[in-house]
C-alpha cells in the first residue's frame, strides 16, 4: 500500500514554545462546541457475550446490537487481554513520546511515507492541521511490516506491540463473530474477510494547547477500517462521539477498551451498523495519549455488503470496491466527516 501524507512539524515541539496564540494553520473555525455529558457510550462485557449461559449471552448480544446500531461505539470490559500486557503497552507508548527530539527524528515520516511520526491525511501544504502528533504503523499481517521502522523502534515497545497486536487481532475476530450472531447471519460471511486481515496502529499524542477551543486534536471523522480498538493511555477525557447531533465525551473506564465501528463494517453490514463521527479535543493543562488499532479485511478481498444482509427491502447500499482501493482512496483525501464513505454509497438513482 503506497499511502502517504505530507510531512509536517511536531506539535509536541511547538507546544513547548510557550505560545499564547496558536499559529493560524492550526486554527479551525466553525467547530460545534456544545457537548452533552449526561449520556455515556454503552459498556459491554465480553465475559457475558461469550458465556455458556444462553440467557446471559442473549441479553448481552441484544445490548451489543443496540450499541452498534445506535452508538457505533462501546467500551468493552472483561476483554480477556492481560492487565500486565496492557500496563506494559501503556508504559512503552508513553515512553515513545518521551524519546529525544533526535530519536524521534529517526522515526519521523519521510517524504512519500505514511508510517512513523507525523500526521495522517495531509494532502496539501495549505490545509488546516491538527493539534497532535501521531505515530502510524502497519502491524498486521506481519509480512507487511516496515523493517526500517520496526528496527528503529525502542525494543520493549516493539516486543510488547507484537504481542498486543496479535491479541487485538484475535479479539477483533471474536467481536466480529459476535456481531454476526447479533445480526443473525452465518459468522463466516463476515469473519472470512478477516482471514489474514490488516491492522494499523496510530498512537495519538495531544499536547496541552494555549487556546484549546480554537484547535482540534483530531478532526471529526469516521474510521476507514472495519473495527477500531482504542486504548486510552492517559486517564483524561478528550474523545467525543456524535450521537443524535450532540457531542458526547467518552469517560474512559479503567481496564476497558473503546471499540468503534469503521466505514468498512458499515459496508459489510449494508448500513445496519453505521460508522460514527468522532473527534478529539485538547485542553490547556495536560497531554493526552491514545493508541488506536484499526482492523480491516484482507487487502486482497472485495468489500461489499454481506449477501444475507442484502434483501429486497434493503438493497445493497454500497458499491463493490477492493479493500486495497478503499484504504488508498481514504488516505488520499483530507479527513472530513464521512465524506469518503459517502462517495461509495449507491444513490437512489442507482449510481
Ligand atoms: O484520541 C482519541 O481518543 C481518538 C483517536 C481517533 O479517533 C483515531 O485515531 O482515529
Ligand atoms: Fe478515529
Amino acid at each position: 500500500m503506497d499511502i502517504t501524507s505530507i510531512v509536517v512539524p511536531s506539535v509536541q515541539e511547538l507546544a513547548k514554545e510557550q505560545l499564547t496564540v496558536v499559529p493560524d494553520q492550526y486554527v479551525i473555525q466553525d467547530q460545534e462546541t456544545v457537548v452533552l455529558s449526561s449520556l455515556q457510550v454503552p459498556v459491554l462485557d465480553l465475559g457475558k457475550l461469550l458465556s455458556e449461559d444462553l440467557n446471559l449471552k442473549g441479553h448481552e448480544l441484544e445490548r451489543l446490537d443496540y450499541a452498534c446500531k445506535e452508538w457505533g461505539f462501546f467500551q468493552l470490559v472483561n476483554h480477556g487481554i492481560s492487565t500486565s500486557l496492557v500496563e506494559n503497552m501503556k508504559r512503552d507508548t508513553k515512553a515513545l513520546y518521551e524519546l529525544s527530539k533526535e530519536e524521534k527524528k529517526k522515526l519521523w515520516q519521510k517524504e512519500g511515507e505514511m508510517e512513523g511520526f507525523g500526521q495522517a491525511n495531509v494532502i496539501s501544504k495549505e490545509q488546516k492541521l491538527e493539534w497532535g502528533d501521531t505515530f502510524f504503523l502497519k502491524t498486521q499481517p506481519p509480512h507487511s511490516r516496515n523493517p526500517n521502522k520496526f528496527n528503529q523502534m525502542p525494543q520493549t515497545f516493539r516486543e510488547n506491540l507484537e504481542i498486543f497486536s496479535a491479541e487485538l487481532e484475535k479479539l477483533t475476530i471474536k467481536i466480529i463473530e459476535l456481531m454476526a450472531n447479533a445480526l443473525a447471519i452465518n459468522p463466516k460471511e463476515m469473519t472470512e474477510l478477516f482471514n489474514i486481515g490488516t491492522q494499523f496502529i496510530r498512537v495519538n499524542y495531544y499536547p496541552p494547547c494555549p487556546q484549546p477551543e480554537k484547535v482540534v486534536g483530531i478532526k471529526s471523522h469516521s474510521d476507514a477500517c472495519a473495527l477500531t480498538i482504542l486504548l486510552q493511555i492517559s486517564d483524561i477525557e478528550g474523545l467525543q462521539v456524535l450521537k443524535d447531533e450532540q457531542w458526547i465525551p467518552v469517560k474512559p473506564l479503567p481496564d476497558a477498551f473503546i471499540v468503534n465501528i469503521g466505514d468498512m463494517l458499515e459496508v459489510i453490514t449494508n448500513g445496519i451498523y453505521p460508522s460514527i463521527l468522532h473527534r478529539a479535543t485538547v485542553n490547556t493543562e495536560i497531554e493526552r495519549i491514545s493508541l488506536a488499532a484499526f482492523h480491516g479485511p484482507n487487502t486482497q478481498a472485495m468489500l461489499a455488503p454481506a449477501p444475507s444482509l442484502v434483501t429486497q427491502e434493503r438493497p445493497a447500499q454500497f458499491r463493490k470496491i477492493s479493500v486495497l482501493d478503499h484504504f488508498n482512496g481514504f488516505f488520499s483525501q483530507e479527513l472530513h466527516r464521512k465524506s469518503y464513505l459517502n462517495q461509495m454509497r449507491i444513490t437512489e438513482s442507482g449510481e
